[in-house]
């Protein structure tokens, strides 16, 4: 195995998804991209080119303008050279006439390169911005089950770095390809216009100076491909380094971490190392080619220029459509392995804009009619593994009937999958069979945004965003008047913390609230489920991570709310918390093991007196601390 190969597989394995057996969405996909292929995807791409079609159309004329100025450069030189005046008077006003025409030339040479160059600027923008919109958009809409599958690092890379290099490709690389194109085929026309023979040794003679690149083409490719691996996965490693720089500190591992990162960006400069080696290597030994070609040419020129078979202007505009055909030809072999790069990339950019998801978070289901989201909720049969690991069922045959305006506390170990039945009922996942009903209807055919908008969400772990304290009140109620999210606020208990903050209301969090405590994170979450005046009310834990007083009026604060509302709450920790529940439904193993009263529960369920007896046994070491 070469070095290249084996630097190929370690990111190869390092980058492999846990295996799946069944066919999962991201096997689909990736099936689909397959079948697809790279050069299909580039074709995929080719819509986004025609919404700048001005520019693109200007871009495209200014290119063909410069062509032809280039190639008709090759004729005034043979035209010059081959009629200056033999009288110095003559000779003289010859040279001014000539001058003014090159001036004139250069001129419009200057203003078709440089329109050429705007307008393809203009379109490589337009299309980076596009593509990055149209990705966005494609994946936030496949929910929570596609991005879990994804590391959101890599998610990150095509967004923002795949999509421009791909506008750059396709604004700047096929206009290349046209104007070499052009070039090459005009300068050949040429080359035999002004003589056949010397025409059929450049013929011979050009393949060969770009032989190289075509052989070295496939090794440059794998090494172009490794490289983007090597980046992306230093940038992904960056980025969650950062996200968790609380744990690197308290665990003292800004060295390990900065050692980590240095292996990475190592493995970058090792990649660029050997990408370089190549490439002067094949640049050196082109140029070489080119020079021995040209050398033959005006081996055989001369000849023909002593025997009067050729005249001297023709020789010089013979070697000026060489240089063209040779840079041309260049060009060509250049845009033919970043083609094969931007290929790859486009097929893994194709594969997010294209995805498809059983949950569509934009899509109407065709039933979908009004449904009274104030009615029971009820599981049935549900089961439901994650697509992560589809071979570990987290929720096998759920049962489970919460009636309208009931309030239903669902108890379990850790792990037991509580929270994820939560997930389940919101269609942040779908169940892998069974159906999840609400108010008669069953979820799938109510439209996402109408089941959202009639729950109250308060998760275990508040997803706060940065931004103001009033907008994250807001976030999901953004027409929410500023008194109602004052009174949601009050009601939370988190009006009083907000008043000290220094901007009160207008206070930026930071990056995901994190310059708020969790007890306050946790107050905002309720103040912004409470602004919903929510139908449905599920509560992740919703009273843990406040100090005692708190806690005491939020609950009271819930209690309100939850007395309008279908609740579902979730709790692990807390016992004594479910005893305000109407039932309590025992959770072990991803299945309902028994339902009742605490009082019931204690005297038939094993695994609930397990439960209480752990509670006690936890809180009595506090209690007598506390006596203490
Ligand atoms: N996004 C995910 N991808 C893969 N597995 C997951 C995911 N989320 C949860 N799990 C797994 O599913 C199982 C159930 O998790 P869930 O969070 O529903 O349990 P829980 O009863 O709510 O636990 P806790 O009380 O600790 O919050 C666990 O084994 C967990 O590791």
């Amino acid at each position: 195995m070469t070095n290249d190969e084996s630097l190929v597989r370690s990111i190869e394995e390092r980058q492999r998804p846990a295996p799946v057996r069944r066919i999962s969405e991201a096997a689909r996909t990736q099936e689909a991209s397959d079948q697809r292929g790279s050069y299909q995807s580039l074709k995929r791409l080719f819509p986004y080119l025609s919404k700048c079609r001005g520019a693109l159309a200007l871009g495209l004329l200014a290119m063909a303008t410069v062509a032809i100025l280039t190639i008709s450069f090759g004729q005034v030189i043979k035209w010059v050279i081959d009629n200056i005046p033999k009288d110095a008077a003559e000779a003289l006003r010859f040279s001014n006439y000539v001058a003014a025409i090159t001036l004139a030339v250069i001129v419009i040479y200057f203003l078709s390169t440089f329109a050429r160059m705007y307008c393809m600027r203009l379109v490589a923008i337009k299309v980076t911005e596009e593509l990055r919109k149209d990705v966005f958009k494609n994946v936030i809409a496949m929910g929570a089950s596609y991005i879990d599958r994804h590391s959101s690092g890599s998610i990150q890379t095509r967004i923002i770095a795949d999509t421009s290099s791909l506008g750059e490709f396709l604004a700047k690389q096929i206009p290349v390809f046209v104007k070499s194109s052009m070039m090459l085929t005009a300068a050949l026309i040429a080359c035999f216009f002004v003589n056949v023979e010397l025409a059929t040794v450049v013929l011979i003679g050009v393949p060969l100076t770009v032989l190289p690149f075509i052989l070295a083409s496939r090794p440059l490719r794998k090494l172009a491909s490794v490289w983007q691996a090597t980046i992306a996965d230093a940038g992904r490693s960056a980025g969650e380094i950062f996200r968790r720089i609380k744990a690197v500190h308290v665990f003292d591992q800004h060295t390990n971490e900065s050692r980590r990162f240095s292996g990475k960006v190592g493995l970058v400069a090792q990649c660029d190392r050997r990408v370089n080696r190549l490439m002067l290597f094949l640049n050196a030994l082109a140029e070489s080619l080119s020079l021995a070609c040209i050398t033959v040419l005006f081996w055989f020129a001369f000849r023909d220029v002593f025997a009067g078979r050729m005249t001297l202007g023709e020789l010089i505009s013979f070697g000026f459509y060489v240089q063209a055909i040779l840079i041309a030809s260049r060009n060509l072999v250049d845009i033919g392995s970043s083609f094969h790069v931007a290929a790859g990339v486009a097929s893994r950019v194709v594969d997010y804009l294209d995805a498809k998801s059983s949950v569509r978070l934009d899509t109407v289901p065709a039933t979908a009619t009004r449904i009274d989201l104030s009615g029971s909720i009820e599981f049935r049969d549900v089961h439901f593994a994650y697509a992560s690991r589809p071979d570990t069922p987290v929720l096998k045959g759920v049962n489970l009937t919460v009636p309208p305006g009931g309030k239903i506390a669902l108890v379990g170990i850790s792990g037991s999958g509580k929270s994820t039945l939560l997930e389940l009922l919101m269609r942040i996942y779908e169940p892998d069979k069974g159906s999840i009903v609400v108010g008669g209807a069953d979820v799938r055919n109510i439209p996402v945004s109408e089941l959202c908008a009639a729950i109250g969400y308060v998760p275990q772990e508040d997803f706060l965003l940065s931004g103001s304290v009033i907008e994250n009140i807001r976030y999901g109620n953004p027409e929410a008047s500023l008194d109602d999210a004052v009174y949601a606020a009050r009601r939370a208990h988190a009006h009083g913390f907000i008043e000290q903050l220094p901007n009160g209301y207008q206070t930026d969090l930071g990056e995901v609230g994190s310059r708020l405590s969790g007890g306050q994170r946790r107050r905002i979450s309720l103040a912004r489920a409470m602004l919903r005046k929510p139908r449905i009310l599920l509560l992740d834990e919703a009273t843990t991570a406040l100090d005692q007083e708190s806690e005491r009026e939020v609950r009271a604060a819930l209690d309100q709310v939850s007395a309008n509302a279908t609740t579902v709450i979730k709790i692990t920790h807390s016992i004594r918390d479910a005893m305000t529940s109407d039932t309590i439904a025992v959770m072990d193993e991803g299945r309902i093991v028994a339902q009742g009263t605490h009082a019931g529960l204690l005297a038939s369920s094993p695994v609930y007196r397990r439960l209480a007896a752990e509670e006690e046994e936890t809180s009595r070491p506090k209690a007598a601390a506390v006596v203490a």
